[in-house]
């Protein structure tokens, strides 16, 4: 029954009735009398503030999943899913730890592509393990996986080695694709005594970390693994957004505005920019919302079509008509089923074993320039293609992305030093907490075209939806 417009909500949930908090792997699980020590956070003047209530979290401590509820639905579907449920660890310092920090050795790695603020959680692993807790023992393991067991020795680091890491793009530590040998991985772990692992990476990272976690947790070893999303497309689920994502979408606006002024200033022209985005379109839907000068934004979620009513060419053609151009953004994975493969590249995967996809952008160009010479023979027309492709990753994070960063790299550290291990520090309602890695690593994160937020896309755009054939 609907709640009544004015008055009190008729319908109350408890906590205890609504939220399960989300159990957390933790050392104590499997090894037998782990040794604890008093956090050494109680005798450092700079960062403990003194006497201060509620400094160290307890298990008490939690994050809910769903913080936004429609109290005259409680029985519905939606409020009734798992996820609607959750509770997660706060996550922070903790009273008790699980390490002595004289005896960590700890190991940092980054997997997958690029994204804006890698080298600052490198950098803030290594001063928050270094400043925070004393650990002196601290070593970078280069290019991804594959690191761990070939390629060389890890390098030390230390606070003055990475002190201006977070003004450089990339990984100073380099990254790879592929390289994922479980045994190989894990052996060098017990072989070069490594007791924490910080596995900086995206959805594809998180699952190795995942297999990672399970093999040492089956050889009872006393090593802790957390797993630090990272994923320039936001395509992680969970958490609120992957770090380096703002900066990515602040990028795309450069490109973005080059394609309009092209487009402008041409007869007919049309900008067309291609952005990242391999399975979701969260960086073109975001690049558009804050442009304004976007026409049309084409992700993977949403399946379009270029000819008859409904369609790209009838939107684009009545845009012409009344502003003379267009904008048009489309992320990388969109339209993926439209554009001709041969059998070999519908095959072809990086060495990841994700899916290489063909230039949504090329191929975009050309068809508009099929449809106008076919339909508009005598008319001038323009199509300027921008592919900024790595500029948008390839470059440091911005102040926002770098805080985030600094707040995830502490998160990580205070987790895995109070013996929690298997999970993934990250935001969810603004608020950082502690995901079992597993469920990070199952957790995809699509734009969602039926909420608010493609709504206004549609609105500041007005492009069609493309799930009818009904015209302008
Ligand atoms: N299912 C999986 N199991 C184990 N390792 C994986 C899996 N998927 C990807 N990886 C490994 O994770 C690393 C990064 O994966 P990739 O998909 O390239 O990037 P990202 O983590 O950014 O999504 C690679 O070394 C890859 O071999
Ligand atoms: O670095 P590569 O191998 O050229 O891959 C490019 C891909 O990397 C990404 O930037 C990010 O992908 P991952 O987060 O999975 O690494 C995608 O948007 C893009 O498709
Ligand atoms: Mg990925």
């Amino acid at each position: 029954m609907a709640a009544a417009a004015t008055g009190p909500p008729q319908q109350s949930l408890s906590f205890s009735t609504v939220q399960q908090l989300q159990s957390l792997p933790h050392l104590s699980d499997y090894l037998e009398n782990p040794k604890t020590l008093t956090n050494p956070l109680d005798h450092n003047q700079f960062f403990h503030p003194p006497d201060a209530d509620g400094f160290y979290l307890t298990p008490s401590d939690v994050v809910l999943r769903q913080i936004v509820y429609d109290l005259s639905s409680s029985s519905d579907e939606d409020n009734t899913a798992p996820s609607h449920h959750q509770s997660y660890h706060r996550a922070g310092p903790r009273k008790q730890i699980f390490f002595d920090p004289d005896h960590v050795r700890a190991a940092i790695v980054t997997c997958g592509g690029l994204c804006p603020g890698l080298n600052t959680v490198i950098r803030e692993l290594v001063v928050g393990l270094w400043d925070l807790y004393g650990v002196r023992e601290i070593f970078g393991v280069k290019s991804g996986y594959r690191g761990f067991y070939s390629g060389g020795e890890p390098v030390p680091l230390n606070p003055k080695l990475v002190h201006n890491w977070h003004k450089r793009g990339g990984t100073a530590l380099e990254t790879s694709r592929g390289g994922f040998d479980l045994d190989k991985i894990v052996n060098a772990i017990q072989h070069r005594g490594f007791n924490q692992i910080y596995i900086i990476g995206g959805d594809g990272t998180m699952r190795g970390a995942v297999k990672i976690f399970d093999e040492i947790r089956r050889r009872k070893l006393n090593v802790g693994v957390v797993g630090i999303p990272k994923t320039v497309d936001n395509d992680i689920g969970i958490i609120d957004k992957s770090f380096g994502f703002q900066t990515a979408v602040e990028m795309a606006q450069q490109a973005i505005n080059a394609a309009h002024v092209e487009a402008e200033s041409a007869v007919n022209g049309i900008g067309l920019v291609k952005l990242m985005g391999r399975s979701t379109g969260h960086i073109a839907l975001h690049a558009t919302l804050s442009s304004r000068d976007v026409d049309c934004c084409l992700v993977p979620e949403n399946n379009f079509y270029l000819e008859g009513k409904g369609g790209l060419f009838e939107f684009l053609q009545h845009r012409l008509k009344q502003n003379g151009h267009a904008v048009l953004v489309v992320a990388e994975g969109a339209g993926q089923d439209m554009i001709p493969r041969t059998d070999a590249q519908k095959e072809e995967r990086d060495e990841s074993g994700n899916l290489v996809f063909l230039d949504v952008g090329g191929w975009l160009k050309l068809e508009l320039k099929k449809w106008w010479d076919r339909d508009h023979p005598d008319e001038l027309f323009t199509v300027k293609y921008i592919d900024p492709t790595y500029m948008i990753r390839a470059v440091h994070a911005n102040a926002t992305d770098n805080l985030y960063c600094t707040l995830l790299a502490h998160s990580a550290i205070h987790g895995i030093m109070a013996g929690y291990t298997g999970f993934v520090p990250g935001p969810i309602n603004g608020n950082y907490a502690y995901i079992p890695v597993e469920e990070v690593s199952q957790a995809k994160n699509p734009v969602n075209t039926r909420d608010h937020k493609w709504a206004w896309v549609r609105s500041v755009t007005n492009q069609p939806d493309f799930s009818t054939s009904q015209g302008l």
